[in-house]
């Protein structure tokens, strides 16, 4: 890396976190690029906000698109360098003090000081709070803006407990990268507790970690395991009341005061719906009243109907989070209302016994903290959603018990604030609807209005990460998974063609080879 500085302060600094310098540099200080100036022998670390041109060549010099501007100048006899200087904005971030950690010294550089452009490792040094490979971090990739490979590393101990979010419109890359930040998580280095709730089927192939020699040491291989629509089931009794009303429409007054009379008396047992059907008609006093026939039809219409709900099996907590495995729920064939009580149910008793744990309390426990990933989580976190409460009381009390959770969304306008906002590391992609960017300047303290005009231009697997596991936000090319993603963009004219070379081969009227060889080529592969 040049030693050589890269500009020259300019002027008293705006403030004691900000300052402008001038620069013929005319390529590398793009917004969010990293500089320093030196202070008592240290590097203080600045992120580059801003970047104008001081001069611009006059309109006449542009008016013949086939002759450079550069041309012009010099046949007048002007030196092009007038018109090549910038001037760069920086935010001052800070210096690493090995006792101290990460300090910012509220001393701006003076007038006409020298600014460096930051060296990968001091970069890496005062930005990161961890080091790739080192216990408990997670490489999400490399720094955008640099040629050479920059790691950006978080810290899992704050990703897991403080809460995460990965926002970004559809097709950015955020299954992608939470793909990515799973199997960091499954690495020797944190050996986590991880649940993920999979709308999509998309984190099936993390299962290729198990073989996997990068995921292997002293002993360790991490273990996956993919629960379908069959394994996926939560007691009846496990329902709050309201959970249960939820489930069951059109409900008079005097049903709802039935069934929670119902519900009451039958409260810390593990009755079934046949149970609570007899409990409903024992409580009213007079079984062949219309009100306990309509809700014991509603009953055995909309419980005994729904396959998630059973009167007996349960998924023991102890079964689906272990350290060193990740439980992926596949809920594609759950419908949105079985989706949301089922996340409701099982995040409250992830909580209980996590609670019960912490506190020495009788009942469920789970004796380690436990990081729950949850997908499409607009469907769980808004306001209307049935899981609304309990992920509201996970995000703002679970860093206390050791619950973590990772929401993923493109829709954030639809996620509560509330929530949003207690999610204190941030991964945003590229976003192009204004509500969403809008809502993510309201509930994403941290990043700077600078930062957020930058996610409309960001590709495909480029994202913005700040919040409190890093030093400062940075833009960050995301690293390459280890094993394949379930979530790829599907190439129709490639797999049209395949199709249709297959029919070929086998001729006319084979139709039946044809759905068979077809069904092979797609789902096997
Ligand atoms: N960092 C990356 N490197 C290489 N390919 C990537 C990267 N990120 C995403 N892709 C590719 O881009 C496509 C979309 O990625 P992904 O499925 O993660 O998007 P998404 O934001 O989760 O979309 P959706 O909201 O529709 O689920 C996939 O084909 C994926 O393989």
């Amino acid at each position: 890396m040049d030693t050589k500085p890269i500009g020259l302060v300019k002027g008293p600094a705006e403030s004691q976190h900000e300052f402008r310098f001038v620069t013929p540099d005319k390529t590398r200080l793009k917004s969010g690029e990293f500089v320093y100036y030196l202070l008592n022998g240290r590097k203080v670390i600045c992120r580059v906000t801003k970047r104008s041109p001081l001069r611009l060549y006059p309109d006449v010099f542009l008016s013949k698109p086939e002759i450079a501007p550069e041309r012009i100048v010099r046949a007048l006899g002007i030196s092009t360098s007038e018109f090549e200087l910038f001037e760069v904005k920086a935010c001052i971030m800070g210096y690493y003090d090995e006792n101290l950690g990460f300090v910012n010294p509220r001393i701006p550089p003076k007038p006409g000081q020298p600014v460096f452009l930051a060296e990968g490792e001091t970069i890496q040094e005062v930005l990161m709070k961890k080091k790739v490979g080192e216990m408990g971090s997670i490489h999400v990739g490399y720094l955008l803006n640099r040629d050479e490979d920059v790691p950006v590393v978080l810290d899992t101990a704050l990703v897991t407990s403080e809460h995460m979010c990965i926002l970004a419109s559809t097709g950015s890359g955020k299954s992608y990268l939470a793909g990515v930040i799973a199997e960091e998580l499954l690495k020797p280095y944190n050996c986590a507790a991880l649940l993920i709730l999979d709308p999509h089927s998309e984190y099936a192939t993390l299962k290729e970690v198990e073989g996997l020699e990068e995921f292997t040491g002293n002993g360790y291989r991490p273990y996956v395991r993919v629960f379908d629509k069959d394994e996926i089931k939560i007691r009846l009794s496990e329902l709050e009341y309201d959970e249960l009303i939820n489930l069951l429409p059109d409900l008079t007054d005097k049903m709802e005061a039935l069934l929670k009379k119902a519900y009451d008396s039958l409260a810390g047992t593990k009755f079934t719906s046949d149970e609570l059907v007899a409990k409903v008609a024992e409580v009213s006093g007079d079984p062949k009243d219309v009100t306990v026939k309509a809700l014991t039809w509603r009953i055995r219409r909309y419980i005994q109907s729904v396959e998630v709900i059973d009167d007996y099996v349960h998924m023991e907590l102890k079964d689906l989070l272990k350290p060193g495995q990740a439980s992926i729920l596949q809920l594609s064939e759950l419908s949105d209302i079985e989706q949301q009580i089922l996340a409701s149910v099982l995040l409250n008793r992830i909580l209980n016994a996590r609670i019960n744990a912490e506190k020495g309390l009788m009942g469920e426990r789970l004796e380690y903290p436990v990081f729950v990933i949850i997908e499409e989580a607009h469907r769980f976190a808004s306001r209307d959603a049935k899981s609304y409460n309990v992920l509201k009381t996970i995000l703002a009390e679970g860093r206390k018990f050791g619950v973590g959770v990772c929401l993923i969304s493109q829709r954030p306008s639809k996620i509560d604030s509330d929530i949003l906002s207690q999610c204190m590391t941030q991964i945003i992609m590229r976003i192009v609807n204004p509500a969403d960017q809008e809502n993510i300047k309201s509930s994403v303290e941290s990043i700077g209005r600078e930062l957020i005009e930058e996610l409309p231009g960001l590709t495909k697997g480029q994202a913005l990460v700040a919040g409190v596991a890093i030093n400062s936000p940075v833009l960050v090319r995301v690293r390459r998974r280890l094993t394949s993603h379930g979530g790829m963009s599907k190439n129709a004219p490639e797999e049209w063609q395949k199709w249709l070379s297959l029919s070929r081969e086998e001729g006319p009227g084979a139709g039946v080879g044809i759905k068979q060889k077809q069904r092979r080529l797609f789902w096997d592969e």
